[in-house]
């Protein structure tokens, strides 16, 4: 059995309704996992029911061997070895700093909750912060109190919903490089959970897709790009471009070559400047629009170009 364990769950709020189907997956000691997926999913679901905070209908979770039990099974519902860090934080908002992260070491003796909170404000690079109330900081340092908290009881799972979605790019880069080296250093497992791949993938090596509570596709990033399970994950790392008269076949405007001369006729009728090319939208001679790159960004709007693409790199994909 692995670390930790996750067997065919499966959770409905309404009869008939699965939000988290028949889901299994199971993580290594240390692995830094993503779970990606659009918003309504069933990530947070997942997730709650993970650190044993909300009854699955069905299914196990085990924990080095030990079964994870319910919140109905258990007096005090959730365990100390799993923490869950939620998207908006739940800090204390009347506590400094140093009060919100030794919260959760009332019942520890006062030298080993004095020393633990100054490893934490250290790790985290908080000790300025220390006297200061969450509303003094910025988003990204009050996502660090948050997990500064979780990790003060020494968790062997650290559970992250969408943690990085209320801190702007800057922010978002310079701490998910902090945390992936912290996390590291550490050997906590990880399960993120995010709508947005880009932070999925400067953070963790493995992704698993999940499309209404169904994990679709479990891989390192390059094997799903390559090998997209369907059009959903395919979707998440692109826009795709349906190729006229082939059903279910699908190219990745990166793919698309542009031409003066010769190729498939299209006539550019927008055109976007983005950092590495514009981006045009085409619209094709049956009136169908497509995304392309220009990356040498030689179109103007209202100009013809012609498209060119490999066969090779056409998707074939189910919904
Ligand atoms: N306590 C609840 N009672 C009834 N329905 C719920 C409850 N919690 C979640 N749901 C429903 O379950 C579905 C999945 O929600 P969930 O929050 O798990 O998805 P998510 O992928 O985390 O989405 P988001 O990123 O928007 O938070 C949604 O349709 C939601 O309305």
């Amino acid at each position: 059995m692995a670390f930790f364990e996750i067997q065919s769950i499966q959770k409905s709020f309404q009869p008939g309704q699965h939000v988290v189907s028949n889901f299994s997956i199971s993580l290594q000691k240390g692995q830094i996992t993503a779970l990606v997926g659009e918003s309504g999913s069933g990530k947070s679901t997942l997730l709650r029911i993970l650190a044993g905070l909300e009854n699955r209908d069905s299914g196990e979770v085990f924990l080095e061997g030990t079964r994870i039990q319910n919140p109905k099974e258990k007096l005090v519902p959730g365990y100390d070895e799993i923490q869950l860090v939620y998207q908006d934080y739940h800090l204390y908002p009347s506590s400094t700093v140093e009060e919100n992260i030794s919260r959760p070491l009332l019942q520890y003796d006062k030298a080993y909750k004095a020393r633990r909170v100054k490893e934490l404000l250290k790790l985290l690079d908080l000790e300025a912060f220390r006297d200061k109330l969450p509303r003094h900081l910025s988003g990204g340092q009050q996502q660090k109190v948050a997990i500064a908290r979780a990790l003060s009881l020494e968790p062997s799972v650290l559970l992250l919903d969408e943690p990085f979605s209320s801190l702007d790019g800057i922010q978002r880069r310079e701490l998910i490089a902090e945390l992936k080296d912290m996390f590291g250093n550490l050997g906590v497992t990880v399960l993120f959970v995010t709508h947005d791949l880009d932070d999925a993938l400067q953070m963790a090596p493995e992704l698993v897709i999940i499309q209404k509570g169904k994990l679709i596709q479990r891989g390192r990033p390059e094997e799903i790009f390559a090998k997209p399970k369907n059009l959903y994950a395919a979707k998440l790392f692109s826009h795709l471009n349906p190729v006229p008269e082939k059903n279910k076949t699908y190219v990745r405007p990166a793919d698309v070559q542009l031409f003066k001369t010769s190729g498939m006729p299209a006539k550019v009728v927008d055109k976007q400047y983005l950092i590495h090319y514009n981006q045009l939208t085409v619209a094709l001679q049956g009136g169908e629009k497509w995304l392309v790159e220009d990356k040498r960004r030689i179109f103007d709007t209202g100009e013809r170009v012609f498209l060119k693409w490999e066969e090779a790199l056409e998707l074939i994909l189910l919904g």
